[in-house]
């Protein structure tokens, strides 16, 4: 089912509404969430008091990281390495105790996505702004930098790069990004439900919770576990459209209102 995200209610009023006492196992994604949106992707370092955060609900409730970043380069901008974190949107999942979850599709695509990043770097750099971030399962063309007037060229570039691997490929919008990923059975969402199989989540004491805000974290809200009885909370940013169209079942205006929200939890 799919929403307007300026109708929806906070998390807390879903919550306090549905009288909810289970215990919540909280997935988070981490841009637009843990840290807002910043021009460069190395930027985007989480603060000190949103580490508290996580860290404290992390002592209270299961929390997941569940991001598009790669898993190292997530965990490092979180300055936390005790979290359980899907990254490259789920593909790379590892436990800090138990290491790699594996799942169906955990390999098999690593010559693929090497050679389509080598194709898309060497491409991009004929257009200024660009940023090529390679990633475990996936590349990502940046395009924020570019001049608005060389956006279909990028477009462009994208649209020949699939072409080139009829089949092989899919590719998601994001924030001024493009993901270039293999095109494989597996998302966000998959990876939510993999995690709580293998975390031994599931029961009528548990509240999955998942935190997104952008396109890819739509397969998170659309997944069983959080669309039937669970909770899909969206982050709206302060440039997003409040007539976005969402799946999930309640919203926060920003950063600090996810802080607020976390900090709250399970309390
Ligand atoms: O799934 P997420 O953890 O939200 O990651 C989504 C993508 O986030 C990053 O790009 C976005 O955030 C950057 C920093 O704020 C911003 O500069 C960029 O324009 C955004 O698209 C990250 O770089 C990507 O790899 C993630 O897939």
């Amino acid at each position: 089912m799919s929403s307007r995200a300026s109708e929806l209610p906070e998390p807390s009023t879903v919550i306090a509404e549905r009288g909810d006492g289970r215990k919540p196992a909280v997935f988070l994604d981490y841009d637009g969430v843990l840290s807002p949106i910043v021009d460069r992707p190395s930027d985007a370092v989480m603060t000190d008091e949103m580490r508290r955060i996580v860290s404290d609900l992390a002592g209270r409730a299961s929390v997941c990281v569940v991001s598009g970043r790669d898993r190292q380069v997530v965990t490092e901008l979180m300055g936390l390495d005790d979290l359980v974190v899907a990254g490259s949107h789920g593909f790379d999942i590892h436990h800090p105790e138990t290491g790699v979850i594996t799942h169906d599709a955990s390999t098999g695509f690593e010559d693929l996505v090497e050679r389509v990043t080598a194709e898309v770097s060497e491409q991009a750099a004929g257009i200024e702004g660009t940023l090529v971030e390679p990633k475990h399962a996936s590349v990502a063309l940046h395009y924020r930098g570019v001049d608005a007037a060389r956006h279909a060229e990028v477009q462009e570039l994208v649209d020949g790069v699939l072409d080139a691997h009829p089949g092989e490929l899919r590719v998601t919008p994001g924030k001024f990004v493009h993901e270039i990923q293999p095109k494989i059975d597996w998302n966000k969402g998959k990876a939510v439900e993999h995690l709580l199989d293998v975390l031994d989540l599931r029961g009528v004491d548990v509240l999955p919770i998942y935190v997104g805000d952008d396109v890819t974290d739509e397969d998170a809200f659309n997944a069983p576990s959080i669309a039937d009885g669970g909770l899909g909370v969206l982050v709206i940013g302060p440039t997003d459209a409040d007539e976005r169209e969402t799946a999930a079942a309640a919203v926060l205006a920003d950063v600090d209102a996810v802080g607020a929200f976390l900090d709250g939890l399970a309390r």
